[in-house]
């Protein structure tokens, strides 16, 4: 129970900005918002760029989260009011907004877990490439801010293009001495996602029951999903392994523009409907993938056995320094990393494809951070 002291500086804090405001220390009062009851166990979360399209139903998902104590929700813009609206839900993570750089750093001190959406996503006519040159330099500072300030945290990097800014991230962390491959994970979860989607649609099946392993990376070609080794196990006709491997490789796009290719799928009447068209990417699935992710690290973190996805991480199982597979998550983010198991001769072919992409975005990353 708060004492009467502590209760009116709540409510004088609430006349004020909420969320961003700070009480005085000395009066033994804290932060706006840090005390909701039950928020003393759970994990430090902060979403970074979290008032964005991905952000936004991230930051609430997360609330809803009952593995999360505190909820740290930064981002460049409009942090205070996506702040102030997600601290209204009555669950029991405490919400606190950062808004701008310099208060980035005290949005990351302490965090168990930090998740990255920040940057710009694409409009038709682009690739996840095109983005470089503007998220990478928001990556790096992000990573630059997470080395001084929470070196120990898992991290999970949504920002495009993920091939590249899990290698800069890495190479930041490297720079700063504080490197820990097991602890920065690229997020491939929506391509999992969307593969267990299709597959299941054509297959009849639940959704939740269809396992498909997704490997290599994140974008086009280098999306290489293993649909020999779906679970339940399927026996797909070569039309349908086409059907399924383009779908899933171009997902993203299919939300980002209107395609000709759309007009195949049925349910649509009108193909320039389905598309953002310059609206921005897939955010709405992503969350839901994010969430996905970010629960699995959680409960590996609390200590939860065999929890196994599909990450984009610093891993041996090919020739290259970076590798999309599947991995068992624990106590201290990624404990190992699973070779990608029998291929058949057009996963082989598809195999050799994706790595040539992605040994140039690697570089790519690499480079920016070493030059
Ligand atoms: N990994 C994936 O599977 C996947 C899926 C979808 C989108 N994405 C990528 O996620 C990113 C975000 O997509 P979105 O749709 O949310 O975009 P958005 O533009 O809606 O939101 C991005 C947010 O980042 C913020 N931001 C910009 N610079 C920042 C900085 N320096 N620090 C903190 N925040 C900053 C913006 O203010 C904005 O609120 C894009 O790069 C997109 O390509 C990845
Ligand atoms: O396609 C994009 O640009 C966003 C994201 O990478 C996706 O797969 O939806």
């Amino acid at each position: 129970m708060l004492q009467s002291n502590q209760r009116i500086a709540r409510i004088a804090a609430h006349i004020n900005p909420p969320n961003l405001q700070m009480v005085e220390e000395d009066s033994g009062l804290e932060r706006v918002n840090c005390r909701a009851k039950g928020a003393s166990s759970g994990f430090k979360v902060a979403i970074l760029g979290a008032a964005g399209g991905i952000g936004q139903p991230l930051a609430m998902l997360m609330k809803m989260n009952p593995l999360v104590s505190v909820l740290h929700l930064y981002d460049v813009v409009n942090a205070p009011g996506v702040t102030a609206d997600i601290s209204h839900m009555d669950t029991s993570a405490v919400v606190r907004g950062f808004l701008g750089q310099q208060q980035l750093e005290d949005a990351l001190i302490g965090m168990d877990l930090v998740i990255i959406p920040a940057g710009v996503p694409r409009k038709p006519g682009m690739t996840r490439d095109d983005l470089f040159n503007i998220n990478a330099g928001i990556v790096k500072t992000i990573c630059e801010a997470i080395a001084r300030c929470c070196p120990k945290a898992i991290v999970n990097i949504i920002s495009n293009p993920v091939n590249s800014t899990v290698p800069i991230a890495a190479e930041v962390f490297k720079k700063a001495g504080v490197f820990d491959p097991k602890r920065v994970l690229g997020v491939t979860m929506l391509d999992v996602v969307r593969a267990n989607t299709f597959v299941a649609e054509i297959m009849g099946l639940d959704p939740r029951e269809v396992d498909v392993p997704v490997v290599g990376g994140h974008a086009g070609v280098t999306i290489l999903p293993l649909l020999s080794q779906v679970k339940p196990s399927c026996s797909f006709t070569q039309k349908e392994i086409d059907y399924l491997t383009d779908r899933i490789q171009n997902g993203g796009t299919e939300v980002v523009e209107p395609l000709a290719r759309i007009l195949r799928i049925d349910y649509f009447a009108d193909p320039i409907d389905v598309a953002k068209a310059g609206a921005g990417s897939a955010t709405l699935s992503m969350a839901y993938a994010a969430v996905k992710f970010a629960d699995a690290c959680l409960r590996a973190l609390r200590g939860d056995a065999a929890v196994v996805h599909c990450a984009y991480v610093a891993s041996e199982v090919t020739e290259l320094p970076f590798f999309a597979s599947k991995v068992r998550l624990g106590r201290n983010g990624v404990e190992e990393i699973y070779p990608l198991g029998p291929l058949n001769e057009y996963e082989r072919a598809g195999l050799e494809k994706a790595k040539k992409e992605l040994a140039g975005s690697i570089q790519k990353g690499v480079s920016f951070v070493r030059k």
